[in-house]
């Protein structure tokens, strides 16, 4: 059996047990490495249509990601072409870059986060998360997500549609998949009309797809307005990101928000039991988490919950050390800057997720230990 494997899937060498791996890098991969291959795997920036797939004998796509934008789904149907994603693999990856991100904004814009009304639109994987964390923290959350409200009817779950959440949050976090099509679109959902509704002083927060907000609106309303705070992890379009919006962003990140090593090998190992499932084949070697390298910490049980948040949310993910990376691009021509977007994503850092760590030491308060249950810390 031969498989193409994009170059950046960690633990990639699992599948050579049932043949030979070929890797290539993501953007790169053309029909003439597909052609002979009877699985490719990928992850979200190779765009799997037929004029990548046509005439190969690929009977088997896998992408290590929650997205399938990228992926011609019809065209794979029609070809019967089983496919595989990994839904939820980095969702606790993004919820944590998400939590980080308001402690750098609380800091910066000396906000109380318990005072701000938050809004999360999208709540699938990475929203419902989210809005676990934030109400069991304390903080009061809105929901919009008009595809699962149509189909929980009878859920205890109180939605709201996205005019509410941008009359009525202080800080909004986009979840959606990006949808051109179908009920409910997402393409520029975040257009001028919506940017213009935004709150006096509002965050907002994209770790969803570029698109979802029209950047070019963004641009304009940015320049307009400096009450507002935005951080983009996703960009219209990527890599050749716009310098002039980066600028603008309290935080500017290169699609990272889900790379944590935990969740990169979660998508790995998602694919990995799907593409034994299709062609049937049972594993003698399995995909191995490496030992973290923090292991324990131990806090000052007299912080304040607030303080230890913050503390926790960033000892093991600084947003801000992406932002200063992603910042040295902003000079570059447009080849080199998206060059350099994807250079940053290919050698990214090893970024575990609060899971992995242990919490030492005795004393801590009940709200001291409510900030470690919603963040999922083991003691
Ligand atoms: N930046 C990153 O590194 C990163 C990492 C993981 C996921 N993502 C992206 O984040 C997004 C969310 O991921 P997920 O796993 O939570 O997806 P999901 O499919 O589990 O959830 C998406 C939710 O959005 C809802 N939705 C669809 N259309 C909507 C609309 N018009 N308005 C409001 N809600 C709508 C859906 O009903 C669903 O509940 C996806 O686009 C995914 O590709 C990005
Ligand atoms: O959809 C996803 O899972 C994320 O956007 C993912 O983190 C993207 O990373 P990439 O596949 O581009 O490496």
């Amino acid at each position: 059996m031969q498989i193409v494997i994009d170059e950046n899937i960690p633990e990639a060498q699992v599948f050579a047990q049932f043949g030979r791996v070929i890797k290539r890098a993501g953007r790169a991969i053309s029909a003439a490495d597909v052609r002979a291959a009877d699985a490719l795997i990928v992850r979200s920036i190779t765009q799997v249509n037929p004029q990548l797939l046509q005439g190969s004998a690929v009977k088997f796509v896998g992408t290590c990601t929650i997205g399938t934008d990228h992926l011609d789904l019809d065209y794979l149907s029609s070809q019967k072409i089983a496919w595989a994603n990994a839904p939820g693999c980095n969702a606790q990856a993004v919820v944590e870059y998400v939590l980080a991100v308001l402690q750098v904004l609380a800091q910066r814009t000396g906000a109380k986060l318990a005072e701000r009304v938050f809004g999360i639109v999208g709540a699938g994987q990475v929203g419902q998360r989210l809005a676990t964390v934030l109400r069991q923290l304390g903080y009061q959350v809105m929901l919009c997500d008009p595809p699962r409200q149509q189909l929980e009817t009878s859920s205890a779950q109180d939605y709201v549609d996205l005019a509410t959440i941008l009359a009525r949050c202080d800080v909004i976090s986009v979840h959606t998949p990006l949808e051109s099509s179908g009920s409910w679109p997402t393409y520029h959902m975040f257009s001028s009309q919506q940017l213009a509704a935004l709150q006096q002083g509002a965050w907002l927060i994209n770790a969803a797809r570029g698109a979802t907000i029209d950047n070019r609106s963004l641009l304009t309303c940015l320049q307009q307005r400096t009450d507002l705070s935005v951080v983009l992890d996703v960009w219209e379009p990527e890599p050749v990101f716009n310098p002039e919006l980066a600028a603008l962003c309290q935080l500017a990140t290169p699609h990272i928000a889900g790379y944590s090593l935990d969740g990169k090998i979660r998508g790995t190992q998602m694919v990995f039991n799907a593409f034994c499932q299709h062609f049937d084949v049972s594993p003698s070697a399995t995909i191995e988490y490496p030992e973290p390298l923090l292991q324990t910490v131990q806090l000052n049980p007299t912080a304040s919950a607030e303080n230890l948040l913050s503390l926790l949310t960033t000892v093991l993910y600084d947003p801000r050390t992406d932002d200063a990376a992603m910042r040295m691009l902003f000079r570059l021509s447009p080849e080199q800057r998206g060059a350099g977007f994807d250079l940053l994503r290919k050698n990214y850092p090893i970024r575990r997720e609060l899971a992995t760590l242990k919490i030492a030491g005795e004393g801590y308060t009940a709200q001291q230990q409510l900030v470690f249950q919603a963040l999922q810390l083991s003691r």
